[in-house]
């Protein structure tokens, strides 16, 4: 449904998009996380047809972005990391607003304001002033305007950034309701435990460039090398980690009371051989397991490791 192909972007010496690729499928909610200035938002801005890229191409359910902007944006829905509200409007004469722009017919914009303001559970605020919201109802309300002409494709760019965590909540919950309605959307974020419920998948961006993209399952994966174990028993768990710090694929191992800590650098059948040793050689063992990492872990150790690309999903 988006494809960005070997697209580059200099501000000046700045170079904000290296030959970025990616694609991403039908239907999917995509998360782009990266640190402070990797690239998100010129890309999604490339992708919203509000910025000419220097190289490479976009498109987005095959539109190329530069020769059919116009069409493009008659299937996307954008919505900027930041963006004003204006003074003087009732929460539907926004809408309608926004409607009229995207040629809705008059006497269909109070129905569908109304449709939308329930879509992101605003249907109270109909009546009030904009400017007036809290900041998690602006963001809902920006987020019902990018629905107005129903478009295959959103781009949301932070759309959880300065909301508390119940307004954070609410709105994972309309992204998942937008997935439900067969929308592929694009969300970058900074929250990025909160991309992991909310995704089918994720790249991560850093220096304009795509360091890793799959699943979040499988990036934690290619993010993990030797993988932490934690194993717990009754007791002698300083002599098990000496007994442990002598097999295999074992590295830094710690006890600390009834556990061990330790790195193991092993497939399955070697963890399960691991295991069978431990118990043969007589340790009361309690609890054997992966202690696994989090996204933002994984996201910590891509890049500051700079993982070589692993293509688009
Ligand atoms: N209009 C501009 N003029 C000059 N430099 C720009 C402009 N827009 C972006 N940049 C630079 O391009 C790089 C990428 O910026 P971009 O906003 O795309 O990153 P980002 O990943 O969205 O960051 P953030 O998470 O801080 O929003 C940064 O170094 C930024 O300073």
């Amino acid at each position: 449904m988006i494809r960005f192909n070997g697209i580059c972007k200099n501000f000046g010496a700045t170079r904000a998009l290296d030959n970025f690729s990616l694609e991403i499928g039908r239907g999917l909610v995509y998360g782009l996380i990266g640190p402070n200035g990797a690239g998100k938002t010129t890309a999604m801005s490339i992708l919203a047809t509000l910025l000419l890229p220097d190289a490479g191409t976009a498109t987005v359910d095959g539109l190329d972005v530069v020769e059919e902007a116009e069409k493009v944006r008659g299937i996307i829905g954008y919505m900027p990391d930041f963006f004003g509200v204006y003074d003087g409007l009732r929460a539907t004469e926004y809408l309608e607003f926004f409607a009229a722009a995207h040629h809705i017919p008059a006497h269909r914009r109070p129905g569908l304001a109304k449709t939308l303001l329930e879509l992101v559970n605003l249907p109270d605020k109909a009546d009030v002033y904009v400017d007036s919201l809290s900041r998690g109802m602006k963001q809902r309300l920006a987020l019902a305007r990018c629905l107005v002409h129903d478009p295959k494709v959103l781009i949301l760019d932070e759309p959880a950034s300065g909301l508390d965590p119940r307004a954070r909540a609410e709105m994972k919950e309309i992204i998942r309701h937008l997935k439900h309605l067969g929308k592929t959307v694009l969300i970058s974020s900074h929250i990025l435990p909160e991309l992991a419920e909310i995704c089918d998948a994720v790249a991560i961006m850093e220096k304009g460039r795509l360091v890793v993209a799959g699943t979040v399952a499988e990036i934690t994966a290619v993010s993990r090398g030797a993988r932490q174990m934690r194993v717990a028993v009754l007791d002698r768990a300083g002599e098990l980690a000496g007994f442990l710090a002598t097999r295999p694929g074992v590295s830094e191992t710690l006890a600390d009371g009834q556990e061990v800590r330790f790195l193991f650098d092993g497939n399955q059948a070697e963890q399960a051989a691991l295991l069978q040793a431990m118990v043969s050689g007589g340790w009361p063992v309690v609890e054997f397991a992966e202690i696994r990492r989090n996204l933002e872990e994984a996201f910590m150790a891509v890049t500051a490791e700079g993982v070589e690309d692993h293509g688009g999903n």
